[in-house]
């Protein structure tokens, strides 16, 4: 890989992404949509709002102008929020290179279409499905940065591509696989949004290990039930993607799903919850789509739906759990 990687997006996790491909050995540019966020990577190497502990490496520069970051990279790395990737791409996508290939950070579904993120790469900015790939896993940003041993998977349906963005992202504490799956991948990163807010829900209204390891056991059938609907394999959900990115979040007080679900369950309105954090709950969005795109398939998502209720409803989270209680009881 010879071209520079452009990483359009400059939270947490595109930053962190940023500082594994430079000390996997590539010239980064870090497109930010507010010029101080810029500034202060490009002249101090930091981002003190979202990792404000870590020092980039020099590989990595930052800019204001997506089109200065997209002119000439090989690899375009999508690190913006799920509901706002369609608009950002449209503006994006005429200056991209003919054959960039395309890397998607973000784990949600598209409100009203139900659309993967993939699916929304390849409609807006009109390439083959085989360019782009996934990379989803067990990857808390922060921990990330500070260098902690990880790993995670990148998927894409053509595995030379995969093949060459895990070359790309390899480094001494960062482990890439590949897969071909990516339609499991994405349900398995989008999915633990969900359940990581149930359970952040659960823990704050104090119930303990068997119920969190009911949700997270639940949690994973429902999200491979919906898989399979959609045509993933069944393994993916065993794997990093899957459980791993389940287990990984819903333990994590780093996530923001699994804190935002901490402030509903201690009683918040979605309001106030997102005053008290800031920084993107996927979960929050993506659950409407979830269970729009169970209901069209007639997968049962039990929690999900109640989970949809919590946020959006505003249904108490104790008659949540009573309805998931009550339910009629069936084999596992
Ligand atoms: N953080 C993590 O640990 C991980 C996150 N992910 C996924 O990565 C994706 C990105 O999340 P993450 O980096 O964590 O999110 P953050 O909330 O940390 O950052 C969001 C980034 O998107 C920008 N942004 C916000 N609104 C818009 C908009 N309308 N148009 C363009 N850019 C916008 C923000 O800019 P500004 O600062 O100006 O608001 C910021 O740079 C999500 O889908 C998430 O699920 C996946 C794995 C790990
Ligand atoms: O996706 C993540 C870890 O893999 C990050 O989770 P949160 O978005 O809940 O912080």
């Amino acid at each position: 890989m010879s071209g520079h990687v452009a990483v359009l997006g400059a939270g947490s996790w595109g930053t962190a992404f940023a500082k594994i491909l430079a000390d996997a050995g590539r010239e980064v540019a870090i497109w930010a949509r507010r010029p101080p966020v810029a500034e202060a990577i490009r002249l101090r190497g930091r981002n003190p709002e979202y990792l404000p502990d870590l020092r980039l490496p020099h590989r990595v520069t930052a800019t204001g102008d997506a089109v200065e970051a997209i002119s000439g990279a090989e690899v375009v790395v999508l690190a913006v929020p799920s509901q706002t990737l369609r608009g950002n791409l449209a503006e994006w996508a005429s200056h991209l290179e003919p054959d960039a290939t395309l890397v998607s950070l973000m784990k949600g579904i598209e409100l009203g279409t139900t659309k993967r993120m993939s699916e929304v790469i390849v409609e807006t900015a009109k390439v083959a499905a085989d360019r782009v790939v996934v990379v989803s896993g067990p990857n808390l940003a922060p921990e990330i940065a500070a260098g902690q041993p990880a790993a995670t998977v990148v998927a894409c349906t053509d595995i030379g591509r995969a093949t060459l963005v895990q070359r790309a992202v390899t480094t001494p504490y960062f482990r890439p696989y590949t897969n071909d799956d990516v339609i499991g991948c994405e349900l398995g990163g989008a999915v633990k949004n969900v359940i990581a807010l149930a359970y952040g829900i659960a823990t704050a209204m104090g119930f303990g290990d068997n119920t969190r390891a009911m949700l997270i056991t639940r949690g994973l059938a429902e999200t491979a039930r919906l898989g399979v609907a959609l045509g993933a394999d069944p393994l993916t959900f065993a794997g990093l993607a899957g459980m791993g990115d389940l287990v990984g979040t819903c333990s994590s007080p780093l996530s923001r799903n699994r804190t935002f679900g901490e402030h509903l369950g201690r009683g918040e309105t979605l309001e106030q919850a997102q005053v008290a954090t800031r920084q993107t709950a996927e979960g929050v969005k993506s659950c409407l789509a979830i269970r729009d795109l169970a209901r069209a398939h007639r997968v049962e998502m039990p929690i999900t739906e109640q989970v949809e209720r919590v946020c959006h409803e505003g249904v108490d989270p104790r008659l949540a759990v009573r309805a998931l209680m009550s339910r009629t009881t069936k084999p596992e």
